[in-house]
């Protein structure tokens, strides 16, 4: 049987939270198996970037979803054998005041129900020439802007029980899982290709220059997410598998007029999401069961 838990219903007093708190953390996971009780219990946690929520309903027993950017809902249930917590939506650092840590909270949170494997989405913008719109890319590697500049979800004092004070991101997006994942994107015969993918801090998009500027730093996608969940993932030890959906393709130059908008990225998401869950259900197929 699965279970959902909707947070648009149950509102947390998030304000009183503080994400570098252990002893939080294991509030906010018992008040959560308090609901979902013994099926509070996953091997394999999903996050599903912008209008990606329809990856839920790859868990049977689940009435499919209607409204594309979806948020704010962890279901628990089965795909392929596989117990799996998936996350309709996510809290981005744009939201809250770049607290990092608070957004990237929910991955300690399914790392408390025995998750050891992540699938982490993204809506993109493509910078890549080859890049074409509704394309897949594999996150290879990261440059995690506002890592960089001193805001990681890992700033402040550790608490040893979440992992290393210094992590090493050398190998974030494993290597065999992106291998298997390239074999069922050949099998399956869609576009999916690797590259790197650079958070920014959002919410305004980039100007021209400063996706050229990413352009000449080797960077294949832009996005908003992902880098501060990955960060957290690596220090609980959990693997990570992360695609982007390239939903627009980033305009290099300033004299040509590309306006980028939500609605759009959405649009995309939801024109394409279909073909990325059934991506991420032939993943599921082929990987080993825990
Ligand atoms: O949650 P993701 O990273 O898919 O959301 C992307 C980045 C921004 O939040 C938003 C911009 O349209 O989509
Ligand atoms: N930062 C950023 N995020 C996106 N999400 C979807 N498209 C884009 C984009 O072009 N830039």
């Amino acid at each position: 049987m699965s279970v959902i838990i909707n947070n648009n219903e149950a509102q947390p007093a998030r304000a009183q939270i503080d994400p570098r708190s252990y002893e939080d953390l294991l509030i906010i996971a018992a008040t959560i198996r308090e609901i979902a009780g013994d099926r509070a219990q996953a091997d394999i946690g999903i996050i599903c970037g912008s209008g990606l929520g329809g990856l839920g309903n790859l868990i049977p027993g689940f009435p499919p979803l209607h409204v594309p950017g979806h948020k704010g809902i962890m279901l628990f249930g089965r795909i392929a054998g596989h117990r799996v917590v998936c996350l309709q939506g996510r809290f981005h650092p744009y939201e809250y005041n770049m607290n990092l840590a608070l957004c990237a909270l929910p991955v300690r949170v399914i790392h408390q129900f025995g998750v050891r494997t992540l699938l982490v989405s993204n809506a993109a913008g493509g910078i890549n020439p080859n890049f074409q719109y509704g394309d897949l890319m594999l996150i290879k590697d990261h440059i995690f802007l506002p890592g960089l500049a001193g805001m990681s979800p890992l700033v402040g004092i550790n608490d040893d029980r979440f992992g290393a004070r210094f992590v090493s991101v050398h190998d974030s997006y494993d290597r065999s899982f992106r291998k298997l994942a390239l074999d069922v994107a050949t099998n399956q015969g869609i576009r999916v290709f690797e590259g790197i993918y650079v958070m920014c801090g959002g919410p305004q998009y980039e100007s021209p220059a400063e996706v050229s500027l990413f352009k000449t730093v080797g960077a294949d996608a832009l996005g908003m997410s992902t880098c501060h969940e990955v960060t957290v993932a690596r220090q609980c030890g959990i693997k990570v598998l992360g695609m982007s959906l390239i939903t627009n393709i980033a305009n290099l130059d300033a004299d040509n007029s590309v306006e980028v908008s939500h609605e759009e990225v959405l649009q995309a998401a939801s024109e394409n999401g279909a073909r990325a869950a059934q991506f991420v259900k032939g993943i599921l197929e082929k990987l080993p069961l825990a």
